[in-house]
């Protein structure tokens, strides 16, 4: 099972390299990776599990984030409107998004970053992505919101891209452009 002892931390060259799309079909291996994945998803929101492994809770994880420079990410939770996510994609891609932007008024939380980044970070307000899931369906996902916003964080670790690289470094309240805050 993957815990926190897995989880690499900021300072890790994976977490700022591009990852290497994933050979598909997917093979036995990457399949058990993604499904780890989902899991330690479901567990770190769950209270007693949670409280017994000592893991922090989060909705998404991307396979860099235990080391593996591959493009598979996972994603538990549901959204504002109770809409439910739970799933492992390969070679996510964001094929469409809108000009308009949103972000998390309270900022966003890393499980690679073990502090607080304050600021707001500018996200896409509606985004397709297209992948496979862990059925290995070719899924085409349109997304808006808390969604979107989760979405993009974790295609950015895929990209070597870490959510304060996105921090207005002069003034991290300042709402972006064009952008109303999704909560
Ligand atoms: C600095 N302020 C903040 O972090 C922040 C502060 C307040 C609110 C939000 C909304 C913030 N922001 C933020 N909160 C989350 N969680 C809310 C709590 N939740 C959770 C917690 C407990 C049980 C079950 C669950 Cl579900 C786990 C997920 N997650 C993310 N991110 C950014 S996108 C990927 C996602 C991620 O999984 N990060 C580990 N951001
Ligand atoms: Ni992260």
């Amino acid at each position: 099972m993957i815990t926190m002892n897995d989880i690499v931390r900021e300072g890790h060259p994976v977490l700022t390299k591009t990852a290497e799309e994933v050979q598909l079909p997917a093979n036995e291996t990457d399949r058990n990776t993604l499904m780890e994945m989902l899991q330690f998803l479901k567990n770190s929101q769950d209270e007693k599990v949670a409280e017994k492994y000592q893991l922090r809770p989060g909705v998404g994880i991307a396979a860099p984030q235990i080391g593996i420079p591959k493009r598979m990410m996972a994603v538990h939770f549901e959204d504002y409107e109770g809409k439910q996510y739970s799933d492992g994609y390969f070679n996510p891609k964001i094929i469409s998004h809108s000009v308009e932007q949103t972000y998390l008024s309270t900022g966003e939380g890393c499980l690679s970053v073990d502090r607080e980044v304050p600021g707001y970070v500018p996200r896409y307000a509606r985004i397709t992505v297209k992948a496979i899931n862990l059925n290995g369906e070719s899924i085409k996902l349109r997304l808006r919101g808390y969604a979107a916003i989760v979405f993009q964080h974790e295609i950015d670790h895929l990209n070597g891209v870490m959510f304060y690289d996105r921090i207005n470094d002069i003034n991290p309240f300042e709402a972006p452009e064009n952008a109303k805050p999704c909560d």
